[in-house]
């Protein structure tokens, strides 16, 4: 099932879930304040971007923030999945970068509005697959999530970044990674149409 499903999302990925302030060093670095339950947000299936195309600077925004995530990749959808049955739903890892227009974001959040230009902008959602053993806090999010969002195959789900966020330039060369576990590369240009 694993293998056979993880190949699928790669030709067709769907909704992308995103947990934010999941780490409280982010929330800090941010001086946000650290929530009690997961903060969620969504990008588009247009979002994803794979390794030899570059991420786009959208013509708004000029504070674009890299955010380096562990990425969930959903195998078998349910609604309402108990935390004991979660892991039966994953089909493996990824690792994304959660591309945030930190500038349109601030304004944003100064007016109470949602965060989807600052984060579900095209190209926002770089990919790439990653082996790794199962991580304990999954069976809680996907719990959480799939209590009002049905989760489907193909799905993804952006669990939160560490702190170190910094702010990416037009024409730079993006290397992200675990250590001694995965790499990725993706070029920065500015959005042209
Ligand atoms: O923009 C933010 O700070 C929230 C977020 O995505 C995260 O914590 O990963
Ligand atoms: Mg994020």
């Amino acid at each position: 099932m694993t293998a056979r499903n993880i190949s699928r999302f790669w030709e067709w990925g769907r909704k992308i879930i995103c947990v934010g302030r999941n780490y409280a060093d982010h929330a800090k670095e941010l001086k946000n304040a650290i929530p009690t339950e997961p903060i969620l947000f969504l990008k588009p299936p247009s979002a994803y971007v794979r390794e030899g195309s570059s991420i786009l600077v959208p013509r708004y925004s000029n504070n674009l923030h890299h955010e380096v995530e562990l990425g969930v990749v959903i195998g078998k959808g349910g609604t309402a999945i108990p935390e004991s049955a979660a892991m039966e739903h994953v089909a493996g890892y990824a690792l994304c970068l959660d591309m945030t227009a930190r500038d349109i974001q601030d304004v944003c959040k100064s007016k109470g509005l949602p965060w989807t230009r600052a984060k579900a902008f095209n190209t926002s959602c770089p990919v790439k697959r990653l082996h790794l053993p199962d991580d304990f806090l999954i069976p809680y999010l996907i719990s959480y999530i799939s209590e009002f969002i049905t989760l489907e195959e193909g799905d993804l789900i952006l669990t939160g970044t560490p702190k170190g966020v910094s702010a990416v330039q037009e024409h730079d060369q993006l290397q992200a990674g675990i250590q001694d576990v995965v790499t990725m590369s993706f070029r920065v240009d500015r959005q042209e149409k």
